[in-house]
């Protein structure tokens, strides 16, 4: 399915009655990755949730090809084009590597155990397959996690902190990773405290400055 762009028409975000930004506006073109930026609180994970859906926003729309994904039918759509990433791993402890991501693919499209295993090597747990998740360590928890990106076809991919206790090269793994979705064709959207100057083409919208 070809990349549409993604509008963010006047976004604004309350919480618990305090304004955390407004009037935020931009469009994420096929190809393009995005760093949310800003200190502690700013918002950036709001704002990631509300892209993902999961979070309303208190005005203004947000449109992936045209179409609203915030209201209306537009919404189940949205959950078919976006992977969402949230910054605690959400594995469960008690199912295996294998389990938590076969059972994580299923809410979207089942994948079958050999693909899992591939995905799983990929991310650097060859031999952690039948693991249950609570005998891993955070770093490959989140690795457990980040394997999605390996094995769904979102276009758009937000990711909250995805580099998060992850190893030098786990990070430079995941950052070219990124890379060749957007080099495909997808969008990215992260929040990451971790700089990422050093990658080519990276836009960042600094929350401080909206609103
Ligand atoms: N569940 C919640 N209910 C009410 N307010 C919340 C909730 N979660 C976060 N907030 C508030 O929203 C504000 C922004 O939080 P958010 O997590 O979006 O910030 P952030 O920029 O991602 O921060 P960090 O860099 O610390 O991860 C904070 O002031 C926080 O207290």
């Amino acid at each position: 399915m070809k990349p549409l762009p993604v509008e963010l028409d006047e976004l604004a975000c309350e919480r618990d009655q305090r304004e955390l930004f407004a009037s935020l506006s931009l469009t994420l073109k096929p190809g393009e990755v995005l760093q949310v930026a800003g200190p502690n609180g700013s918002g950036k994970t709001s704002l990631l949730r509300i892209m993902a859906g999961l979070l309303p926003a208190s005005a203004g729309d947000m449109r992936y090809g045209g179409e609203s994904v915030l209201r209306g039918s537009g919404r189940l759509a949205w959950r078919q084009q976006r992977l969402y990433i949230g910054h605690a791993p959400a594995v469960k402890g008690a199912l295996t590597a294998e389990e938590n991501l076969a059972w994580l693919c299923a809410l979207s499209r089942p994948v079958d155990s050999d693909r899992i295993w591939e995905a799983l090597a990929k991310v650097g747990l060859r031999g952690f397959e039948d693991v249950p998740c609570h005998n891993l360590s955070a770093g490959q928890k989140r690795r457990v996690a980040l394997a999605r990106l390996y094995l769904e076809h979102h276009p758009v991919w937000i990711l909250d902190e995805p580099f998060t206790a992850i190893d030098k090269a786990g990070v430079a793994a995941l950052e070219q990773h990124i890379l060749a979705h957007a080099g495909e064709g997808g969008m990215v959207v992260l929040t990451t405290h971790h700089g990422l100057d050093h990658l080519p083409g990276v836009r960042c919208l600094d929350l401080e400055q909206v609103g």
